[in-house]
C-alpha cells in the first residue's frame, strides 16, 4: 500500500477505524471450528498483499498455510483456494452458497460498471440476465455462428499477410469482430476501427480493478466520498474519464440497433432479436435495460479473454516448434493443401483440439477466475468459512499442480490424449475450470472455443510462426511471462509469421472473394 493511500486512511480517521476494528475482531473470533491458516493480519487491520500477479504468490504461500488461505484484510474475510479438489467440493458441490459475488466499490460505483452481471449478486436480477444472455449462447447455437467466426477468421489470414508483425492487433479485431456481429450486427473495419477502439480504451482499466485488493476503497467503500482533489484520491480523477466510457460502451451501438430498426435497416443480431420481442411485449424499461446489459458484456467479458488464449497459441508456437509440426501434419493429411480448413473438420483433427485446451491450461486467462461470494457460514475439511468471505479459485496454481498436470510449464497437448488412462492416474484433468464454477460458469465458452479452434487450425494451415530474429539473425526468444489483472495476456512479444508456401499465400488472398 503506498503511502497516499495510507493518508486516505488517517484523513477518514477514527470513525473509519472503529468500524474496522469491530469488524476486524467479529473476524477473528472462532466459534468453534478454526478458521483455515493464513498470513496474520496487522494491528491496522490488513494484510499485505501482492500488488502484482497475486495468484503466483498464493500459490507459494501453498507451502506455508496449505491449499486453503485465509485472509482478513480491513474487515473483509478472503479465502483462495488453491486445489481443484476443494474448488469442486465448494465452488461446484456446494454452488448453492458459493455462487454470489462479493460486493465492490471500484469497480460497479466508482467506474460505473454497475451493469455487467457479471458482478451482481446471486439473485433474480443477475438470473434475468443470466437466462436472456444463454438464451444466445447455448452450445446448439454455436453452429449459427460459425459462418462469421470463419469470415472474420479469413480476414484475420488476410491481415497477418500483410502485417505479420501486428499479429496481436489482428487478433484482437477478430475476436472483437465476431462478437459485435453476433450481439450488435456491427462490421468491425479491417482496420483502426473506432468502436473497438472506445471500448478497449473501456475495459481495460476494468481487468486491473477487477483484482480483489487493487484498490483501498474496496476494503473500505466509504473512500468512495473522497473528494476528487485530495491527494491520494487519483483513483476518483481516472474513474471520472473510466466512467464515461463505461456508459458509452453499455449505450452506443445499442442505441443505434434501434435507429436501424426504426430505419428497417437493422441487421439480425442478439439486440435485435431481443428488442422485437420487447417491442411486442409490454415495453417495460427493466426489460429493456437487461437486453442493453446483456449485449454489452458480451464484448466486455468475451474479446479480451478470446484474445489472452490465442495470444497463449502464438506464444506456444514460437516455444514448441515440435507442436506446430505435429499440428500442421495433421492438418495436411485431413485437409490437404487445396482448401481452408472449416469446423466441418473438428472431429478429424483431435489434436488442434487438444492444441486449445492446452492454451486453456498452460497460462489461463483468468488465473484467479472471478470472486465468488459465500452467503451462509459453512464448515469444510475440519475449518469454519464465514459467511460474506471473499472466494478465489486460483485457478493458475490448479493448472500448475505437477501432482495433477506433470510438467505444467510444459506445452504439451498430448497430455490430454487418452482421458481413460488419465482418470485412472487421476491426472490431467480436461481444465473445463479454466471457465470457473457451476451456477457461474462462463456461459460464453461454447463460443470461445469455437472461436479459438478455428484461428488455430485456420492459422497453422497456412503459416508457420518461429522466433523473430535480430541484427545479426539470432533467434529472439520470448519468455513465457504474463500481465498483472483479471484477465492475463502474454506479454508482448515479437515472432516471425510467413505462409509456409505460395500455395498456401494464394489459398489467403483468394478468401477475399467469398466475403459478403
Ligand atoms: C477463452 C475465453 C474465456 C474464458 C477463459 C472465460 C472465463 C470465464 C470465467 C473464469 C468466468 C467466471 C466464472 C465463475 O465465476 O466461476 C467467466 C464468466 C463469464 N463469461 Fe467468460 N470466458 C471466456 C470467454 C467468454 C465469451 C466469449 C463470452 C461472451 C460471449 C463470455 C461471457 C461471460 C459472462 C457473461 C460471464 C459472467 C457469468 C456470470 O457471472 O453469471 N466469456 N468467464
Amino acid at each position: 500500500m503506498n503511502d497516499s493511500k495510507l493518508l486516505i486512511i488517517f484523513a477518514f480517521g477514527y470513525c473509519a477505524y472503529i468500524v474496522l476494528a469491530r469488524r476486524l475482531s467479529s473476524g477473528r473470533k472462532a466459534k468453534g471450528l478454526p478458521l483455515p491458516p493464513g498470513p496474520k493480519t496487522s494491528w491496522l487491520g490488513s494484510v499485505q498483499l501482492p500488488e502484482t500477479h497475486q495468484w503466483l504468490t498464493y500459490a507459494r504461500w501453498k507451502d506455508t498455510f496449505g491449499d486453503i488461505i485465509y485472509i482478513y484484510t480491513f474487515g473483509n474475510p478472503v479465502v483462495v483456494l488453491n486445489s481443484a479438489e476443494d474448488a469442486n467440493a465448494l465452488l461446484n458441490k456446494r454452488g448453492n452458497i458459493y455462487s454470489s459475488r462479493p460486493r465492490r466499490t471500484m469497480v460497479p460505483d466508482v467506474m460505473g460498471w454497475d451493469w455487467l452481471f457479471s458482478g451482481m449478486p446471486y439473485g433474480p436480477w443477475w438470473k434475468r440476465h443470466r437466462t436472456m444472455f444463454q438464451n444466445h449462447f447455448h452450445a446448439n447455437l454455436s453452429p449459427v455462428y460459425q459462418p462469421r467466426q470463419i469470415q472474420e477468421t479469413h480476414t484475420l489470414l488476410r491481415n497477418l499477410l500483410i502485417s505479420p508483425d501486428k499479429f496481436d492487433y489482428h487478433v484482437r479485431r477478430t475476436a472483437s469482430a465476431i462478437i459485435l456481429h453476433i450481439t450488435y450486427g456491427y462490421t468491425v473495419a479491417d482496420k483502426n476501427d473506432s468502436y473497438v477502439a472506445l471500448a478497449d480504451a473501456a475495459v481495460h482499466p476494468l481487468s486491473r480493478a477487477g483484482i480483489f485488493g487493487t484498490y483501498l476503497v474496496d476494503y473500505i467503500p466509504i473512500l468512495k466520498h473522497v473528494p476528487s482533489w485530495m491527494p491520494g484520491a487519483s483513483f476518483k480523477r481516472q474513474a471520472r474519464v473510466w466512467r464515461r466510457l463505461a456508459r458509452e460502451v453499455l449505450e452506443s451501438q445499442f442505441n443505434i440497433v434501434k435507429e436501424n430498426m426504426a430505419k428497417g435497416t437493422a441487421v439480425s443480431c442478439v439486440a435485435s432479436r431481443e428488442l422485437e420481442k420487447w417491442i411486442e411485449s409490454d415495453q417495460s424499461a427493466d426489460e429493456e435495460e437487461v437486453i442493453k446489459n446483456i449485449t454489452a458484456i458480451a464484448y466486455a467479458a468475451g474479446a479480451d479473454t478470446t484474445v489472452s488464449t490465442i495470444g497463449s497459441f502464438f506464444l506456444a508456437m514460437v516455444l514448441f516448434p515440435d507442436v506446430q509440426k505435429k499440428a500442421q501434419d495433421e492438418i495436411d493429411r485431413i485437409v490437404g493443401g487445396n482448401r481452408l480448413p472449416s469446423f466441418g473438420d473438428k472431429s478429424s483433427l483431435p489434436y488442434i483440439s487438444r492444441i486449445v485446451l492446452e492454451c486453456l491450461r498452460w497460462n489461463p486467462v483468468t488465473p484467479l477466475g472471478v470472486a465468488h461470494c459465500l452467503t451462509e457460514d459453512d464448515e469444510y475439511n475440519g475449518y469454519r468459512i464465514p459467511k460474506g468471505s471473499t472466494i478465489l479459485a486460483n485457478i493458475w496454481a490448479m493448472f500448475h499442480d505437477e501432482h495433477v498436470y506433470p510438467e505444467p510449464f510444459k506445452f504439451n497437448p498430448d497430455r490430454f490424449e487418452n482421458q481413460e488412462t488419465n482418470k485412472l492416474a487421476g491426472i490431467n484433468e480436461l481444465p473445463h475450470i479454466a471457465f470457473g464454477f457451476a451456477r457461474r460458469l462462463c456461459p460464453g465458452r461454447w463460443l470461445a472455443q469455437d472461436s479459438i479452434w478455428i484461428a488455430v487450425v485456420s492459422v497453422l494451415s497456412v503459416y508457420n510462426i518461429s522466433a523473430a530474429t535480430d541484427d545479426k539473425g539470432f533467434p529472439i526468444v520470448p519468455s513465457v511471462e504474463y500481465t498483472e489483472g483479471q484477465i492475463s495476456h502474454p506479454n508482448p512479444f515479437k515472432c516471425r509469421i510467413v505462409p509456409r508456401s505460395e500455395a498456401a499465400a494464394a489459398l489467403i488472398k483468394q478468401t477475399v472473394d467469398v466475403q459478403d
